[in-house]
């Protein structure tokens, strides 16, 4: 994919829009693309026809035909509208924002699970298109469904189409999600096994820090959305003789797509089982604070802003050169750790351990109250 990005400022502050356009560029890159040209535009509000003025359109089309760029990426979400009449005038792909990200997870999901949620997400997010678009993208996906013909008979069958696979993958993943549900049960709340789960915006290093704690072998990649399948592992410490199960999942990223929060849903649920939340956070990004809100909305959104959390503030070794320099952790439940140098992961685990222990001490009281 050679992309030619539209950037367009619909009353955003500079240094956001900024941020907004280079997380865009990432995503161009984590799509197995390459961004080779961009496009900026100021807007008070969106044309809609095209989202921008007529005459941008015009400008972008022949930049696009000068430097052979074969896709069109804007930073914004378009209607079925725009998109169908920018990809007429601009004769390639035309993506929008949550296009992008679907492609990153159709790309990425492996587990039959995650492959199926991304599928819905992506059918969700074409179904309100059919009248529009071209509908060569349909092809791909569903079982291969014929694009032949034009007109309203042909979006009609489409349409239908779409909605028959929709429910489909939809049953399929209740069977999915109640098998997992029944694991679930069968493991649920063992006093002597901790539940953890690694949360954080994408490319923060939940994975990585996963195959410190576990020297499990796990799929690392400097690429955003490199999970989207949950994977549990598991810690033993002999010398307190406890467990703890530990999850890796799907990052978060600012304005995450409505579909993909739906289609996620169960995955992002498996967090509510967790004892405790690691928030794994890149603290060499210059971002990190704003990355950091938008976790905790996500959260928020998830109701489950009161869970404990731990913040682990990750890739220390980007920031200062040596663990020597590493000062104390001055907040409570916050930790300063390397998962690539293996920095502070001992003092990582004996956290760990502090609520291992306090979760059997809880249970213990629990069982008395019960019991008197
Ligand atoms: N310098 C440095 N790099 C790190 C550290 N931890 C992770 N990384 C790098 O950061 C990139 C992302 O790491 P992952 O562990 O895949 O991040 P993730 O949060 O699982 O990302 P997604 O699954 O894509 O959401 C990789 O290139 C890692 O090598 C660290 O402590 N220091
Ligand atoms: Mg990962």
């Amino acid at each position: 994919m050679k992309a030619v990005i539209v950037a367009v400022n619909l009353n955003d502050k500079e240094e956001d829009f900024e941020y907004k356009i280079q997380e865009l560029e990432g995503l161009v890159e984590a799509a197995g693309g390459t961004v080779v040209g961009k496009v900026y535009q100021k807007r008070e509000s969106p044309d809609p026809a095209y989202f921008i003025g007529r005459g941008k359109v015009k400008e972008i089309a022949q930049l696009v035909e000068g430097i052979r760029g074969d896709t069109v990426v804007f930073n914004v979400n378009l209607s079925p509208v725009q998109i169908s009449n920018l990809s007429k005038e601009l004769n390639v792909e035309v993506l929008d924002r949550t296009d992008l990200i679907l492609k990153i997870f159709l790309n990425n999901a492996r587990t039959k699970q995650a492959k199926l949620q991304v599928e819905l997400a992506y059918l969700q997010h074409q179904l309100p298109r059919v009248y529009g678009g071209k509908g060569k993208e349909l092809s791909r996906i569903g079982g291969g469904m014929k694009t032949k013909g034009a007109g309203e008979k042909l979006g009609e069958i489409k349409t239908r189409t779409i909605k028959d696979r929709i429910n489909k993958i939809k049953k399929q993943l209740k069977e999915i999600e109640k098998q997992r549900e029944e694991q679930r049960k069968s493991r649920e709340d063992n006093p002597n096994i901790l539940k953890v789960s690694l949360v954080g915006y994408t490319n923060a290093g939940k994975s990585s820090l996963l195959k410190r704690l576990t020297k499990r072998d796990v799929f690392i990649s400097d690429q955003l959305f490199a999970t989207l399948d949950t994977k549990t592992s598991l810690i033993y410490f002999p010398d307190i003789e406890k467990k703890v199960l530990i999850t890796d999942t799907v990052g978060f990223v600012e304005d995450m797509p409505s579909e993909i929060m739906d289609a996620f849903m169960t995955t992002l649920k498996e967090i509510e089982d967790a004892d405790v939340i690691l928030h794994v956070i890149d603290i060499s990004d210059k971002n990190w604070m704003k990355k950091k809100t938008t976790v905790e909305n996500v959260l928020k959104q998830l109701k489950l802003q009161d869970k404990p959390t731990i913040t682990v503030f990750n890739k220390i070794d980007k920031v200062v050169p040596s663990k020597d320099l590493i000062e104390e952790d001055v907040m409570e439940n916050t930790i300063t750790i390397s998962a690539e140098k293996g920095w502070n992961i001992d003092k990582l685990f004996d956290i760990l351990k502090k609520y291992a222990k306090q979760k059997e001490e809880k249970h213990g009281v629990c069982i008395l109250q019960n019991s008197q």
